[in-house]
């Protein structure tokens, strides 16, 4: 599938009755990247959730390439492209690493499963070992080549570097920006490291209490140390 824009508009979604974002519009186009920034609890998360339809939607459209997904399921917006990564590291523990790949190709032939040993030459040498023996990062790296399998056109990345080693977050990192560069998957990354998300997408949009208070590119939220430390924080950029 090839990569598709994304349009969200006046979108409102949460927990039950808790609304927790409310009135959230930007639009990406296919092949663009997005950082999407914000401290704690601002609702990053729901965000990416509410766009494979994990939560509830009180009201706003997800269009991708143009198509209306708001009202669909899951494992439908799967099916019609969308990927997410979750925050949760989403793997099956009691399955080899190769086991969990297979389940990620879906119906492409088993050889597609060389795509991820490519982009993760560390997950060919742990092949064989099970989910639970892999450290953070590579069940991070697993989690990730899973979702890319199945080749989305939209891609959701949920705090990828959290809690891993500056090694490993840069491992990481310069394959999302390999990916990226491919234009084959528009991605969204949710991420803390500022450093990191700035250098990743050119755009940025920054959220607060779940709304979007500001939207722009990673060079001019760069620029602005206020904007920074306003919204995000001392320090963040060294
Ligand atoms: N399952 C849930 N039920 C009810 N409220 C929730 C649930 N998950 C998150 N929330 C609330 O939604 C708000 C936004 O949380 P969310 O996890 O989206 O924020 P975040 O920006 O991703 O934070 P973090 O960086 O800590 O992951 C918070 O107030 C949180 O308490």
């Amino acid at each position: 599938m090839p990569a598709a824009s994304l349009e969200v508009k006046h979108l409102s979604a949460g927990y039950g009755p808790t609304m927790v974002l409310e009135d959230v519009s930007f639009a990406v186009p296919a092949g663009a990247r997005l950082s999407i920034l914000g401290r704690n609890g601002m609702g990053k998360t729901t965000l990416l959730s509410t766009l494979m339809g994990m939560n509830r939607r009180y009201g706003g459209e997800i269009m991708v390439g143009g198509k209306d997904l708001s009202s669909l399921r899951s494992s439908e917006r799967a099916r019609q492209g969308v990927g997410l990564v979750p925050q949760t590291r989403d793997i099956f523990r009691s399955l080899t690493v190769e086991e969990n790949l297979v389940v990620g190709i879906k119906d492409r032939p088993r050889s597609a499963i060389q795509e991820a040993y490519d982009m993760f030459p560390r997950l060919f040498e742990r092949r064989n070992n099970l989910g639970w023996q892999l450290s953070g990062g590579e069940q991070q790296m697993l989690s990730t080549a899973r979702t890319i399998l199945g080749k989305p056109s939209v891609l959701l990345l949920d705090e990828p570097l959290e809690g891993l080693a500056p090694v490993i977050c840069e491992e990481l990192m310069a394959a999302f920006t390999r990916l990226a560069s491919r234009g084959e998957m528009t991605i969204l990354l949710v991420e803390q490291r500022l450093e990191s998300a700035l250098d990743f997408a050119e755009s940025v949009l920054i959220l607060e209490r779940g709304r979007i208070v500001w939207q722009g590119t990673s060079e001019a939220l760069r620029a602005d140390h206020g904007l920074i430390e306003h919204y995000i924080g001392v320090g963040s950029l060294h």
